[in-house]
């Protein structure tokens, strides 16, 4: 579904990412995998059209959308989580569903809306519990769950989550990727960035390993999972996410 082509970012003089190229296949869960710094965040960004490469391409359904602006590419159906839990957090939780919702696609009528709004709060009853309260107010795991089906109300092609497990308890860890392994199940196209190898690979099909800007491993989630357990992959400080 979209691949990176030789991908080059730097900050100034950091180089951030030196010739990333990799694949994200339709209808299952790709996961990029290093560790603080190892430049996933950038290259989550470089997805979304965030931050501008040195050189690098990137192609999405065969064409290539590398010159695109983050609009267009939410428009044809690119949908980012970003790291941090960013949400209006002085808003209720309903009204950022309805913000999410409009943002995304300006059109859609009121009870298409209407109709994915319930489709939410049947799903997590609490998050209609709460519908009312500021988003703020959420624990951490709430306000990660409401971030991510605030972006599937767009119904996107492809979803690229930053970190989802940052900073969250293991057992809402567990909420969180169970959910996520519900939307594969359903077919949906995730991309997802974990320093917790072991957690990241326990739902994705595919993986590879980022370390300092670079792949340096790739292949199915069986033989990273095997490396790591041989400790192949120690020299680069994955957390192992066994919680
Ligand atoms: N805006 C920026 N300006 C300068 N350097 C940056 C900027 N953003 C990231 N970097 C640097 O680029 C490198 C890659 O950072 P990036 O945030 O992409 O890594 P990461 O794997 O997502 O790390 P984390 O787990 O901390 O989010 C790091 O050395 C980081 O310090």
């Amino acid at each position: 579904m979209l691949s990176v082509r030789n991908v080059h970012v730097n900050y100034g003089p950091i180089k951030a990412l030196k010739g990333v190229s990799l694949d994200i296949r339709s209808n299952g869960i790709t996961a990029i995998i290093g560790a603080n710094g190892s430049g996933k965040t950038t290259l989550l960004h470089f997805i979304s059209g965030l931050v501008t490469p040195e050189e690098g391409d990137l192609l999405y359904e065969g064409i290539s959308i590398a010159a695109w602006p983050t609009e267009a590419r939410v428009k044809h159906g690119i949908a980012h989580v970003m790291e941090g839990r960013r949400l209006f957090k002085d808003q209720t939780v309903y009204d950022n569903l309805l913000l999410a919702a409009h943002f995304r696609t300006p059109r859609l009528e009121k009870k298409t809306i209407t109709n994915k709004m319930e489709q939410v709060f049947q799903r997590f009853p609490i998050l209609e519990s709460k519908k009312h309260q500021p988003a703020g107010t959420l624990s951490g795991g709430q306000q990660q769950l409401l971030i991510i089906s605030a972006a599937l109300l767009s119904a996107p092609k492809l979803l690229l989550l930053d970190e989802p497990s940052l900073g969250l308890a293991p057992v809402i860890i567990d909420e969180v990727y169970s959910f996520l392994q519900e939307l594969k199940q359903a077919g949906m196209t995730i991309f997802i960035s974990e320093q917790m190898a072991a957690l990241a690979l326990r739902i994705a099909d595919y993986g590879y390993v980022l370390d300092r800007g670079a792949i340096v491993k790739s292949g199915d989630s069986a033989y990273l999972k095997a490396l790591l357990a041989s400790d192949d992959l120690s020299s680069i400080y994955l957390g192992k996410g066994n919680h």
